[in-house]
């Protein structure tokens, strides 16, 4: 395998929204759970992703886990990493994005890092090295609220400076406008001034572009998935590519039963789950006895029982901003959201054992707990739901299933219904 682009994600929603779009920009791609132990079971591919579970842990492990898959994906012939982060900019002081972002660019013999989250097709964008969701900036957003790392900073050049040792710098929308030379020159310029990082705008696609072909021949870089696209369609250009990679790996249906779970409280996901109680049973676990130590997966489990023949099921951890705090105050927010995942995942793997097939995952640290307990290690990419959420079908497992591992962030309200349609 010599892979044109290698990927370390920090989220399993995260490397399948960019495994996504590198497959529409004509790399077939495959998205691996961690490093992979074999690489004999794993298809021709243009790129892989390697997906962590890197956003929240400890920046050590972190940083550890990371460089683990940066080396393989070298090995494998990846001239460029790109390190995948939230295209919200998910992090905190701690880390993880400074800390992994410095090893990487270390590792890779780079001076410096282009940064970029913009990702133009979910409405993310950054002007003067500030991060607008929508039409607002970041901090008003509703990030402002996560669960584990609330957003309350939009400038990003001062966000990845309190998490990097090195300093950071930004290459402006002028500059990224004057084309792919001008911000290749930029970034040498920054780099002779001692900066190790910068920020560069991007709004529209186009913007994404210019920075792909900037950055392709160099060895590293940080983004969501607008970046994976400029540097995909560079990559392409070049020849690199592979022609009908959308789509292509779906595969016969899987049969099986069909459910739904849900960890995420974003806004979008809260408005999702309304919607789905007009098409499906839902069933809203109680956080607060599960945190009280009552048996929540029996519970949830007994619930599918009853209704998973005639059709699929929805189970949801998700609360409000205000339930979420008050569950937090009680008992820690590292205790909550461990808690919550760990049942959740549980509730996955009965689910499954009662021949569930096609599982739709909303958040990225509760994918991450679902996918690790079912112990798949590899995806392919079949058809987009809606941006930035591919339908993945399991590899290496005698029985396929196919998952979508939905960012909280994303997808339109009927996003459950059409993603339990697409996967029929
Ligand atoms: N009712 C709740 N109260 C507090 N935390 C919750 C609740 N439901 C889920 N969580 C936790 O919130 C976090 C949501 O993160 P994640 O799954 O990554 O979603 P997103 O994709 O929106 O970031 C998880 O750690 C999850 O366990
Ligand atoms: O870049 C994005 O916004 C997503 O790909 C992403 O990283 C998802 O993270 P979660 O919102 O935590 O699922």
């Amino acid at each position: 395998m010599s892979l044109a682009l290698g990927c370390v994600a920090d989220d399993y929603t995260g490397a399948s929204d960019l495994a996504n779009t590198l497959t529409k920009a004509g790399l077939r791609t495959i998205q691996t759970i961690g490093v992979p132990e074999d690489d004999r079971a794993l298809p021709e591919a243009d790129a892989v992703v390697v997906a962590l579970k890197s956003r929240s842990i400890p920046a050590d492990e972190a940083v550890a886990r990371s460089r683990e898959a940066e080396r393989w994906l070298r090995a494998r012939g990846a001239a460029h990493v790109m390190f995948k982060v939230c295209s919200t900019f998910d992090s905190t002081d701690a880390g993880n994005i400074g800390p992994v972002m410095d090893a990487l660019r270390e590792a890779a013999g780079e001076p410096i890092a282009l940064v970029t989250p913009a990702f133009p097709e979910t409405g993310r964008s950054v002007y003067q090295g500030n991060l607008f969701v929508g039409a607002v900036p970041l901090n008003e957003s509703p990030l402002k609220d996560h669960p584990l790392n609330p957003m309350r900073d939009a400038n990003l050049v001062r966000v990845l400076a309190r998490q990097s040792t090195g300093a950071v710098g930004l290459i402006d929308t002028a500059t990224v406008a004057r084309g792919a030379e001008a911000v290749a020159a930029r970034l040498d310029a920054l780099a002779e001034e001692g900066k190790q990082a910068a920020i560069a705008d991007a709004i529209f696609d186009a913007d994404l572009e210019t920075l792909g072909r900037a950055i392709v021949t160099k060895k590293f870089s940080v983004g969501a998935s607008g970046l994976g696209l400029g540097l995909a369609r560079a990559l392409v250009a070049d020849g690199r590519g592979t022609r009908d990679a959308a789509g292509a790996a779906m595969g016969e249906p899987v049969g099986g039963a069909a459910a739904c779970l849900a960890g995420s409280c974003s806004q979008a996901t809260l408005q999702q789950i309304a919607a789905a109680e007009a098409q499906m049973p839902v069933l809203r676990l109680d956080t607060a006895a599960l945190l009280a130590g009552a048996d929540a997966v029996g519970e949830a489990l007994a619930f599918a029982d009853e209704r998973l023949t005639a059709g699929p099921v929805l189970i949801a951890s998700s609360a409000n901003p205000e339930a979420v705090r008050a569950l937090q105050a009680q008992h820690g927010v590292d205790a909550v959201g461990h808690a919550i995942e760990t049942a959740l995942a549980a509730i996955a793997e009965g689910l499954v054992a009662r021949g569930v097939r096609r599982l739709v995952v909303a958040g990225g640290e509760t994918s991450g707990a679902v996918v690790d307990r079912l112990g798949l290690r590899a995806f392919l990419l079949g058809p987009e739901i809606a941006a930035g959420v591919p339908i993945l079908r399991s590899a290496g497992r005698p029985e396929p299933m196919l998952l979508a591992l939905k960012s909280g962030n994303f997808g339109g309200p009927d996003f459950f219904g059409r993603a339990l349609d697409m996967m029929a």
